[in-house]
């Protein structure tokens, strides 16, 4: 069954002073490392932004915001509108060390639920969640009513919120580097710091 990793990179970075998605690490973008796990669990994927020449590099599908500076919400519409699949995963451009694994159990969710999304630690994950397209029209109606917030949209969908207790039951070995974002330049420091400590190829696996 085909599937789509929507990458959101559609962010102004301010509190990073540069472009999160286009820092390296392992020598590499971001957002080309985070495309790289995704195609393990993902068929297709589209980037959602703003700035295409950005990303052009990538040889990726890109698509806009329909509804600019109006936050995840209208991110995650732009990119169930283009997607061509039931389920997708969202993921934010600045999360480095995401989980494929991690992405298959959110996706497989979908099976019952219209959205699946982490909350670890009490800490709600919306940018590394999964959602089921068809969601798009109610996005539409509460962005149209400006109700933008992602919590009080959960409501009103079939959200499984899945916490570490959900994950232990299913044998996953959550990491706390797996949903580790990077807002600020200490971040960005403490992902190269982790990077080091955690080669690759241990680093997505559970
Ligand atoms: N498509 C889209 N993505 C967005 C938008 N705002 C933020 N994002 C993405 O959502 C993720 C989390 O963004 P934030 O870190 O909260 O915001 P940011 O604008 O990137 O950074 P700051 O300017 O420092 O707040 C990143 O992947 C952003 O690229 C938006 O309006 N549209």
């Amino acid at each position: 069954m085909r599937t789509t990793g929507i990458i959101m990179a559609g962010g102004k970075s301010s509190r990073m002073g540069e472009n999160k998605a286009l820092l390296r690490i392992d020598g590499k973008t971001v957002i080309e490392n985070i495309a790289e796990t995704l195609e393990k669990t993902v068929t297709d994927i589209i980037i959602v932004t703003n700035t295409f020449e950005d990303y052009q590099f990538l040889g990726l599908p890109m698509v806009e915001d329909r509804w600019k500076e109006m936050g995840p919400l209208a991110g995650i519409h732009a990119g169930l509108s283009a997607s061509s699949t039931d389920k997708n995963l969202v993921v934010a451009c600045d999360m480095p060390f995401i989980s494929s694994e991690l992405g298959d159990i959110l996706l497989g969710l979908l099976e019952t639920f219209d959205a699946a999304v982490p909350n670890i630690a009490g800490q709600l994950h919306p940018l590394f969640a999964a959602y089921r397209k068809d969601i798009q029209e109610e996005i539409n109606q509460a962005i149209q009513k400006q109700e933008l917030r992602i919590r009080q949209f959960y409501k009103k969908i079939h959200t499984k919120i899945v916490t570490e207790d959900d994950l232990t039951k299913l044998h996953f070995d959550y990491q706390d580097h797996y949903l580790f974002n990077m807002n600020y330049p200490e971040e960005f420091e403490k992902a190269l710091k982790l990077a080091a400590d955690h080669p690759k190829e241990s680093r997505d696996l559970s």
